[in-house]
C-alpha cells in the first residue's frame, strides 16, 4: 500500500503576492510545462481545517480504531501552514489533533462502536507520547519541565517495541479534553530558539504517538494499534546541496531532512518486501522505522504557500513524488500479528547480541555501527557545542562591539553633554511649538469636525427636506392624477351637457319660430281688435256727444301699433292688417249692427235661462223635502229595528231560562221516578221476605194488619204517583204560559214587521226588496197559532191580492207613475239603495234567527212532551203490574181484592205495618 499524498494550498497572508502555483485539478506544478504531481486529493485555500479532517483523517482513524497502525505526515516548506493543520491556533480554529482526540473520544463512548454485533469492543486505553526531534536530540515534550532526568531522550530498541525513545513519557488520556490538554502543554514546550539559519521550528520534528490498546471479541489479548502525528521540518532545504548545507550549519541541524530524503529515496526505489533500507541516518528516521515502509498506513499531507519559489517547489515536489512511491504493508495489530513481529524483532535483537559477542563478522558490524553510532553522537555533540561556541563567539565580539562602543561614547560624553543642554532646549522649544502646532492641527480638526458634522446635518436634512419634498410631489402627482382623472369626467359630462343644450337649443329655436310666429298672428289679432276697438270708440264718441273720458281712438290704434312694430321688429305690416279709415268705418258700421241682434239674442236667451233655473230650484227643493222625508223614515225604522232587537234579546232571555226549567224539570223527573222505584223495589222486598218466610204470620202479626200495611203501601204509592202527576201538570202549565209569551212576542214582532213594510210601500218605494212576504213566515204549528196570527194571515192574503191589482193595473196604464218616481229617485240613488239592502239584510236575519227560534222550542217542547207521556206511561204500566201483584199476593193471604177475608184461607197479618227498606 503506497503512502497516499494530499495536497493543500493554504490562503495569502502578508501581502506575498498572487499565486503562482500551477493548478490542474488535484495535480500542481512548479511551471506550467510540469512535472505534475498527482495528489489523490487537493485542498484549496478555502478549506477548513475541519475539512481537511473530515475528508483526509478520519477514514484514518476508522483504520486506526479497527487495528490498524496510522501515521500522518504533514510536510511542506517553512510557513506553509504545516503547525495550523495540525495544532490550529485558536480554539476557534482548532487543527487536526484535537479534532482526531474528539473523534477517538466520541467514537469509544459510542455504543454501537463498542458493542458491535460482530466484533465487541472493550476496556479501550489510550495513551500518548510527545517529542522533538531538533537537530538530531528528541526532546520529551511530554517530560514537565523540573522532573528528575532530563526533556533529552535517547532511543532504543526492544523486542515489544521496536526502536522508541527510552523512557519517554506516556501519559494515559482520560478524554478529549485531557488528551487536548496534554497536546497543548507539549506543544508549548517546543524548542523556540532562533539561530542564524533561521527559528528552531524550521528544522524540527514534531511526533505525536497515539497508542490504542483494546480486548477486541474474546480475545484476552488486545489489539495494539498506533496514530503516528509527524510534523516535518520545512522541506525548502531540499533544493540546496547536502554537503553545502552541512558545511554551512553543520552535521546535524539539517541532518533528519537530508536523511529522510535519503531513505525515502531508496524505499520509492525498492519497493519489495525483503528490502534492506537504512534508517539509521537519522533520529527521525529511524523514529520513523515503520511509518515509512513498515507496518503503517501512512498518509502525507503537503501544506503549500500560495506563491512560492519555483526551485523549492520543484525539490518538495520531487521529494513527495518519491513519498508518493513509498510502499508500506500495514497489518491488523491482533495479538498474533504482535506475538509474530515481537518474535522477528527478538530474533533480530538476539542475532545482534550475538554478534556482539562472538568474532563473527556481523558483531564486527555490530560495533562498527556502535562506533559509528558514538561517532555520530559526538559529532553531534560537536556540532552543538559548535553551535553553542560559536553564539557565545557571536555574542562576546557583540559585547566587546559594545564595550568599544561605549569607551568611545563616554570620551564623547561630556562634551555631548554640553550639546544635549542645549539640544534639550531646541527639544523643548520645538516640543513646545510642536504641542502649539499640535493644538492647532486637533483645534482645526476639531473645527472641521464640527463643519463636517454640521454639514452631515444639513445634508441630513437637505435629505428629510427632499424625502418630504419627494412624498408631497408623490402625493401632488396622484391628486393631480385623480383631478385630471375628475376633468376628463366633466370634460366628458360638460360635452353630454353641450349636447343637450345644443339639442335644447335647436328645439328652442324652433320653439322661438313657432312662438314667432304666434306672435305675429297675436299681433294681427291685437291689431284687428284695436281696430274693432277704434270703431267703438268712434261710435262711443258720436252716441255719448264727444264726451272727452272715452279717448281719442286714433291715438290708441297708433299706440298699438308702435307696440305691435316694436314686438315683431317691422315684420308685421301694420298698415295692411289695419286697412284704412274707410275700411275701418264700413266694419264699424257691420259690428254695430249685428250688436243690435246680438243684444236681443242675448235677452232672449237669459228670460230662458230663468226659467229653465226657476224649475230647477222648485224641483231641487222638492228633492230636498223627500230626502228629509227619507231620512226620517230610515230613522224612524233604525229605531224599531233597535225596538226589535231589544225584543229579541228579552225573547233570547226567556229561552234560556225556559232551557233552565226544562233542565230543572227533568231533574226533577229523574230524582222522582228513582225515589218511586226505591219504594216500589221496598215493597216487593218486603212482600217477597214474608212469603219466604212460610205460610205462617210472622212474629204472630193477624192478617188485618197485614192487609193495613198493603193498604198503606198502595196509599203511599198511589200518593206519590198523584204528587209526581201534580208536579209534571205544573210544570207542563208553565211551559205552556211561557210559550205562550213566545208566541205574543213572536206576533209583536210580526205587526212591527207589517207596520213597516206598510210605511214602505206608503213611501212609494215599492221596488224596494222587502224580503219575504208575511204569510210565508206565519206560524204553520196549529198549536202555537194564536187567532191574531190567523187573523194577521188573513190580511196578508188580502194585502197580497191587492198589490197583485195594482201591479196589473200598473202594467195597463203605461209607466207615467214609474217614470215619476223614478226621476225622484235619481237623485239620491245611492243612499236610497243603500237603505234598501240594509232594510232587506235586516228583515231577512232577524226573521231568520225568528224562525230558528221557534223551530228550536217546538222541538224541545216536543221532547219534553214526549219524557212526560214516557213517564206517565211508564208509572202507571208499572202500576198496574203492582196492582196486580198485590191483588195475588192478598189472594194468597185470603183476601179478596177490596181487601176482604175470603173464607177458608188461613192466617193474616198484623196491622204493625210494612218494614221500612233496608239501607244499602
Ligand atoms: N490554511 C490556513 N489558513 C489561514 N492561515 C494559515 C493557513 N495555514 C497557515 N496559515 C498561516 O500561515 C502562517 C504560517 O503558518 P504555520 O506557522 O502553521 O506554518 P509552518 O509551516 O508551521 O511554519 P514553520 O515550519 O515555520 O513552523 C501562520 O500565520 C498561519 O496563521
Amino acid at each position: 500500500m503506497n503512502i497516499d499524498v494530499v495536497g493543500r494550498i493554504r490562503p495569502s497572508i502578508r501581502a506575498e503576492g498572487s499565486g503562482n502555483i500551477v493548478i490542474d485539478g488535484h495535480r500542481i506544478a512548479a511551471q506550467s510545462k510540469g512535472p505534475f504531481l498527482n495528489f489523490s486529493y487537493l485542498h484549496h485555500k478555502d478549506a477548513g481545517n475541519y475539512d481537511v479532517f473530515k475528508h483526509s483523517v478520519e477514514n484514518l482513524l476508522d483504520l486506526y480504531m479497527a487495528g490498524f497502525n496510522v501515521c500522518l505526515l504533514v510536510m511542506g516548506e517553512s510557513e506553509a501552514g504545516k503547525s495550523f493543520t495540525v495544532a490550529g491556533e485558536t480554539a476557534n480554529k482548532a487543527g487536526v489533533a484535537p479534532m482526531v482526540f474528539d473523534y477517538l473520544f466520541s467514537r469509544l463512548a459510542e455504543e454501537k462502536f463498542m458493542a458491535d454485533t460482530k466484533v465487541r469492543r472493550h476496556s479501550p486505553t489510550v495513551t500518548l507520547q510527545m517529542y522533538e526531534v531538533y537537530n538530531e536530540l528528541i526532546k520529551d515534550l511530554l517530560q514537565v519541565p523540573g522532573v528528575s532526568g532530563g526533556a533529552y531522550k535517547d532511543l532504543t530498541e526492544s523486542a515489544d517495541k521496536g526502536v522508541h525513545v527510552k523512557d519517554g513519557t506516556s501519559v494515559t488520556l482520560k478524554d478529549a479534553s485531557d488528551a487536548n490538554s496534554h497536546f497543548r502543554a507539549g506543544m508549548g514546550r517546543r524548542t523556540e530558539t532562533t539561530t542564524d539559519y533561521g527559528p528552531a521550528s524550521n528544522n524540527a520534528s514534531t511526533i505525536l504517538n497515539f497508542d490504542l490498546e483494546m480486548t477486541v471479541g474474546d480475545n484476552p489479548q488486545p489489539n495494539k494499534s498506533r496514530f503516528t502525528i509527524v510534523e516535518l521540518p520545512g522541506l525548502e532545504k531540499l533544493t540546496d546541496d547536502p554537503t553545502d548545507l552541512r558545511q554551512r550549519e553543520g552535521a546535524s541541524l539539517s541532518k533528519a531532512l537530508i536523511a529522510l530524503n535519503a531513505t525515502v529515496t531508496s524505499l520509492a526505489h525498492n519497493p519489495y518486501p525483503d528490502r534492506v533500507i537504512n534508517y539509521s541516518e537519522s533520529k527521525l528516521t529511524q523514529l520513523l522505522r515503520e511509518e515509512l515502509g513498515g507496518n503503517f498506513k501512512t498518509r502525507a499531507i503537503l501544506c503549500l504557500k500560495p506563491h512560492t519559489d519555483q526551485r523549492n517547489l520543484s525539490s518538495i515536489l520531487t521529494f513527495c513524488t518519491r513519498v508518493s512511491q513509498v510502499k508500506n504493508f500495514p497489518l491488523i495489530n491482533d495479538s498474533f500479528a504482535q506475538n509474530l513481529i515481537t518474535q522477528y524483532r527478538a530474533r533480530i535483537l538476539d542475532l545482534q547480541h550475538q554478534g556482539g559477542v562472538g568474532p563473527s563478522p556481523m558483531s564486527k558490524i555490530t560495533n562498527l555501527n556502535d562506533i559509528q553510532e558514538t561517532i555520530r553522537q559526538l559529532q553531534t555533540d560537536n556540532l552543538r557545542l559548535k553551535d553553542e561556541n560559536e553564539r557565545l563567539r557571536n555574542r562576546y565580539d557583540s559585547v566587546q562591539n559594545k564595550f568599544g562602543n561605549m569607551a568611545t561614547t563616554k570620551t564623547d560624553l561630556s562634551q555631548q553633554l554640553l550639546l544635549t543642554e542645549e539640544e534639550k532646549l531646541k527639544v523643548s522649544q520645538s516640543l513646545v511649538e510642536m504641542q502649539i502646532e499640535n493644538n492647532k492641527l486637533r483645534e482645526e480638526a476639531e473645527a472641521t469636525k464640527f463643519e463636517l458634522n454640521n454639514k452631515i446635518l444639513l445634508l441630513q436634512r437637505a435629505v428629510m427636506e427632499a424625502e418630504n419634498e419627494r412624498d408631497r410631489s408623490v402625493k401632488g402627482a396622484r391628486f393631480a392624477k385623480d383631478r385630471v382623472v375628475e376633468m376628463e369626467k366633466d370634460r366628458k359630462d360638460l360635452a353630454d351637457e353641450y349636447v343637450v343644450l345644443k339639442t335644447n337649443y335647436l328645439a328652442l329655436v324652433r320653439e322661438h319660430d313657432k312662438e314667432t310666429k304666434k306672435n305675429e298672428e297675436l299681433s294681427i289679432e291685437v291689431l284687428n281688435l284695436v281696430n274693432a276697438k277704434a270703431a267703438l270708440m268712434k261710435k262711443l264718441l258720436i252716441v255719448s256727444g264727444g264726451d272727452s273720458n272715452v279717448g281719442d281712438p286714433d291715438a290708441e290704434i297708433s299706440r298699438v301699433k308702435a307696440l305691435v312694430i316694436k314686438n315683431s321688429s317691422g315684420r308685421v305690416k301694420t298698415d295692411e292688417i289695419l286697412g284704412t279709415q274707410t275700411d275701418r268705418a264700413n266694419v264699424e258700421d257691420s259690428l254695430f249692427n249685428n250688436k243690435k241682434r246680438y243684444d236681443k239674442d242675448l235677452e232672449r236667451m237669459k228670460q230662458d235661462h230663468g226659467d229653465e233655473f226657476r224649475k230647477f230650484e222648485s224641483k231641487l227643493t222638492t228633492l230636498q223635502k223627500e230626502l228629509n222625508d227619507s231620512r226620517n223614515l230610515a230613522r224612524d225604522r233604525q229605531k224599531k229595528m233597535a225596538e226589535m232587537n231589544a225584543s229579541l234579546i228579552v225573547l233570547r232571555g226567556d229561552k234560556e231560562q225556559l232551557e233552565l226549567l226544562n233542565n230543572r224539570l227533568q231533574h226533577k223527573v229523574k230524582d222522582l221516578g228513582e225515589d218511586y222505584r226505591s219504594r216500589l223495589i221496598k215493597y216487593v222486598e218486603d212482600i217477597s221476605e214474608y212469603v219466604d218466610k212460610g205460610s205462617g204470620i210472622p212474629d204472630g202479626r193477624s192478617a188485618t194488619q197485614m192487609r193495613e200495611y198493603m193498604d198503606k203501601m198502595v196509599k203511599d204509592i198511589t200518593r206519590s204517583h198523584k204528587e209526581r202527576e201534580e208536579q209534571l201538570s205544573k210544570a207542563a202549565q208553565q211551559y205552556r204560559e211561557r210559550q205562550k209569551h213566545l208566541i205574543h212576542k213572536y206576533e209583536e214582532l210580526l205587526i212591527h214587521y207589517r207596520y213597516l213594510r206598510l210605511m214602505c210601500e206608503q213611501r212609494g218605494i215599492d221596488d224596494l226588496d222587502m224580503g219575504p212576504d208575511e204569510q210565508e213566515i206565519s206560524m204553520t204549528d196549529s198549536e202555537m197559532t194564536s187567532a191574531n196570527l190567523r187573523e194577521i194571515a188573513r190580511l196578508k192574503t188580502e194585502l197580497s191580492k191587492a198589490k197583485h191589482n195594482a201591479s196589473n193595473l200598473k202594467t195597463k196604464f203605461g209607466g207615467d207613475y214609474g217614470e215619476d218616481s223614478g226621476r225622484v229617485g235619481d237623485m239620491p240613488a245611492d243612499s236610497w239603495s243603500m237603505l234598501r239592502k240594509q232594510l232587506r239584510e235586516y228583515t231577512l236575519n232577524t226573521q231568520q234567527q225568528l224562525e230558528e227560534e221557534r223551530a228550536r222550542l217546538l222541538s224541545e217542547n216536543t221532547s219534553l212532551k214526549e219524557q212526560l207521556r214516557e213517564s206517565q206511561d211508564y208509572i202507571e204500566r208499572h202500576l198496574i203490574r203492582y196492582k196486580q201483584e198485590i191483588v195475588k199476593l192478598r189472594r194468597k193471604l185470603g183476601y179478596d181484592e177490596d181487601g176482604g177475608l175470603i173464607q177458608g184461607v188461613p192466617g193474616g197479618y198484623s196491622d204493625r205495618g210494612p218494614r221500612r227498606p233496608r239501607r244499602k
